[in-house]
């Protein structure tokens, strides 16, 4: 029985297959090349992280480890509730089969609000990346786990390319040294474990301390209180990646300003 993130990356090479059927990269890179222009996304979590934290709040409606996490999931009301609430970017996630996401969310969740955003899917060939600046991503998120340092550096170019920032994501020290040699410095430490889907903090803090001073580290996964934001910020994390806490919460402006501990926000 193959893991969960080797199956999820085998529906993308089926997804790959299904898009070239019907589209040719020049088509799609030509999209990418007219869509809006790209909105900074690790500026603002480098500028919102000098006076407090950097929020990249997730539109997340089902996952593989939790199913159904959020039924009336409209994606232009959750984006302007994050917004509102005090997040600095937005992660939209758009795989179909395992996420209930769409490349539509991201493109309603983008055009509602100001915010830069993450395409948050499983990025293994750079025509996902035409696509996505095609679709209006302003970032995109490249898995240690599921490359090898070949693909990382050619999907890493590729965005960079496009003009998009890249999140860079580990997990564990040896994805953290193959990360290091890319050129991003926005690198996310993610709590789950994307094979098992365990979720641990510990992961976090032994990790955290790791990166280089040039680095610009985004606590990822699992946090659910202002308390434990605060324990990824003892370790040098200064932006956070939620997603599950934020889409639970029946009013998401307010758990979005509660959990940042911004008292004026949440009203
Ligand atoms: O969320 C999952 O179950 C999952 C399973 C397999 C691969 C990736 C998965 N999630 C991606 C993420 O890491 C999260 O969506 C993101 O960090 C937010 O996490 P959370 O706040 O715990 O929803």
């Amino acid at each position: 029985m193959q893991d969960v993130l080797a199956q999820i990356i085998d529906t993308k090479r089926t997804e790959i297959a299904t898009l070239f059927a019907t589209s040719s990269f020049s088509d799609i890179d030509k999209a990418a090349h007219a869509a809006s222009p790209v909105r900074g996304f690790t500026n603002a979590l480098k500028a919102a992280s000098k006076t407090g934290y950097g929020l990249i709040a997730e539109l997340k409606k089902a996952s593989p480890s939790k199913g159904l996490i959020r039924a009336d999931f409209d994606p232009e009301t959750l984006a302007r509730a994050y917004e509102e609430g005090g997040a600095t970017c937005l992660s939209v996630l758009t795989d179909r089969k395992w996420f209930q996401g769409a490349s539509e969310y991201l493109v309603a969740a983008r055009n509602a609000v100001n915010l830069p955003v993450l395409r948050k899917d499983f990025m293994i060939d750079p025509v996902q990346i035409a696509e996505s600046r095609a679709l209006g991503a302003d970032c995109i998120l490249l898995i240690m786990a599921a490359l090898d340092d070949e693909q990382a550096l050619e999907l890493e170019a590729c965005a960079l390319d496009y003009g998009m920032d890249v999140l860079i994501e580990v997990h564990d020290a040896s994805e953290l040294d193959r990360a290091c040699k890319l050129k991003s410095p926005l690198m996310g430490i993610n709590n789950r474990n994307l094979k098992t889907m365990d979720i641990s903090l510990d992961v976090g803090a032994a990790m955290l301390p790791l990166l280089p001073d040039d680095h610009i580290a985004v606590a990822e996964s699992g946090l659910f209180a202002p308390a434990d934001l605060a324990r990824m910020a003892k370790s040098g994390a200064r932006c956070f990646l939620i997603g599950e806490s934020l889409m639970r919460a029946d009013d998401v402006a307010a758990a979005t300003a509660a959990i940042l501990d911004n008292p004026v926000a949440a009203g």
